[in-house]
C-alpha cells in the first residue's frame, strides 16, 4: 500500500563532527533508501537540516555561528551546496527532487498554507522527492521554526503523512542524554505523549556540537505528528537503510504511536501552525466552559489582555495561572478586548460603539491543546 513517508534528517547526521565535512556515504545510502521507497510506490519527503553546517564546512568555520546575519549567509552558501550534493546523488538514481525553503510565516496565513500544501501534493503527484529546509536566509527570528524538527511535524501533519522519520546521531531515545548519563535506559516504544511524561525522560535543551535542539525539539515534534495521527520514528541517521527494515516491522529506534485527535486540518493549523500573539488569562467559569462544555469564548470570562493582535490573529487561551488550554483566531484587536473584557454580550456594541460579534473566540475557531 503506498504510503506517504516523511523523513527529517539532522546536521549531526549530515556532516562528520570533527571537521565538519558532509558525511557522503550517509547521504548516498539516504539517497538511496529514499529512492528505493519511491520504487516501492511510496510519497517522500525529505526535511534535510544543513545549511549553516554545511556552509561552515565551505567557509573553514570552526563553530556555528551565534550572529543571526552571519548565521543567514552562511546558510545561503551551504544550502547551494547541499542542494547540489542531494541533486547529484538522487540525479544518479533518476529521482527528481525539488527545493522546497519554507518560513514560519508560510504556514500562518490559511491561503499561504493551502497554496504550501497544494504545491507539495503536486510534486509528490509527479513522484519529486521535495527536499524542505528553512529559508534561514530570509527567516526573521520571531517568526522562525527554529528547529526542522519543528518543521518537519508541521510538514508531515499538513500533507496527511502515515510516517515521520526523525534521523539523529543516536540510535533511540533514552531516559536521559546517554552521552552525559551512560546508564540511560532506550526506549522502544511510546503509546502516548503522557506515557512520556510519567517516564520521566530527561532531554536537555543542548544538541550535539552542530545540532540545534537536542531530543526536546524531537518529542515536541512527535507530540505534533502523532496528534495529527503521524507515526513518529526516531532512530539513527547512520544507517539510513534502517528506514525499510522499520517499515516491515523491525523494532529499531524508538517508535512513538499515533494518536489523532478529533481535529479537522484547519483545527490543526490553529493549533500548531499558527504564532499566537497575545494570550487572554480567563477566569473559571470561563475556562470550564471551553474545556468541558465545548463552548465558544466570551468577554464575561475574560481577566486580563495581553498583547497587542488584530482580529483573526492567534491567541492563547489559559487560565488564571497562565497555563495554556486552548488557542483560537480572536474576534477583536486588543485594544477593543480591553474595553470589553468582563462585560456581559449584550454590553459590547455600547462599549465599543458598533455591533460587534457575540463571541471573542468562536468555538469553531478553537482548539483545546
Ligand atoms: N533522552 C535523550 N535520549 C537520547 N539523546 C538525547 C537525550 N537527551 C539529549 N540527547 C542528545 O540529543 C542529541 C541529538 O540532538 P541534535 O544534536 O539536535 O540532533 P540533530 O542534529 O539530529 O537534530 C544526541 O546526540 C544526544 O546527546
Ligand atoms: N535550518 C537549519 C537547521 C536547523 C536544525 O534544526 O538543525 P538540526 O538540529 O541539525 O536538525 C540548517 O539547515 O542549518
Amino acid at each position: 500500500m503506498s504510503q506517504t513517508i516523511v523523513v527529517k534528517i539532522g546536521t549531526s547526521s549530515l556532516t562528520r563532527p570533527e571537521t565538519g565535512q558532509l558525511a557522503l556515504s550517509t547521504i548516498a545510502t539516504l539517497a538511496e533508501t529514499l529512492s528505493n521507497l519511491r520504487h516501492l510506490g511510496h510519497q517522500v519527503i525529505l526535511v534535510s537540516s544543513g545549511a549553516v553546517g554545511v556552509g561552515c564546512g565551505r567557509l573553514g568555520l570552526t563553530e556555528r555561528p551565534k550572529a543571526i546575519a552571519l548565521k543567514q549567509a552562511v546558510a545561503a552558501v551551504g544550502q547551494g551546496r547541499l542542494m547540489r550534493v542531494y541533486d547529484d546523488l538522487f540525479s544518479t538514481l533518476q529521482q527528481p527532487i525539488a527545493q522546497v525553503l519554507l518560513t514560519r510565516t508560510d504556514l500562518v496565513q490559511r491561503s499561504h498554507y493551502l497554496n504550501v500544501y497544494n504545491t507539495f501534493k503536486e510534486l509528490l503527484a509527479l513522484g519529486v522527492i521535495p527536499v524542505v529546509n528553512e529559508n534561514d536566509t530570509v527567516a526573521v527570528e520571531e517568526l522562525k521554526f527554529g528547529d526542522n524538527d519543528t518543521l518537519s511535524a508541521l510538514v508531515a501533519s499538513l500533507v496527511e503523512a502515515d510516517w515521520l522519520f526523525l534521523l539523529t546521531d543516536v540510535d533511540r531515545l533514552y531516559s536521559a542524554d546517554p552521552r552525559s548519563v551512560p546508564d540511560a535506559q532506550p526506549i522502544t516504544l511510546v503509546n502516548s505523549i503522557k506515557e512520556l511524561a510519567e517516564l520521566q525522560v530527561q532531554t536537555g535543551t543542548q544538541g550535539s556540537g552542530w545540532g540545534t535542539g537536542g531530543m526536546l525539539t524531537k518529542i515536541s515534534a512527535a507530540r505534533i505528528a502523532t496528534a495529527a495521527g503521524v507515526r513518529t520514528v526516531i532512530t539513527e541517521g547512520k544507517y539510513p537503510g534502517n528506514i525499510e527494515k522499520i517499515l516491515q516491522g523491525e523494532p529499531i529506534g524508538t517508535r512513538f504511536e499515533p494518536k489523532p485527535e478529533p481535529t479537522s486540518a484547519r483545527k490543526r493549523w490553529i493549533a500548531y501552525g499558527l504564532l499566537p500573539v497575545g494570550k487572554l488569562y480567563l477566569d473559571e467559569g470561563a475556562v470550564k466552559a471551553i474545556s468541558e462544555a465545548g463552548r465558544s469564548l466570551l468577554a464575561a470570562g475574560i481577566i486580563t489582555v495581553e498583547g497587542e493582535f488584530d482580529p483573526q490573529e492567534a491567541v492563547q487561551l489559559c487560565d488564571k495561572n497562565g497555563n495554556e488550554i486552548a488557542r483560537g483566531l480572536v474576534n477583536y484587536s486588543s485594544s477593543d478586548l480591553q474595553k470589553i473584557r468582563g462585560r456581559h454580550s449584550r454590553e459590547i456594541s455600547a462599549v465599543l460603539g458598533y455591533e460587534g460579534v457575540e463571541t471573542v473566540v468562536h468555538r469553531d475557531n478553537l482548539v483545546l491543546t
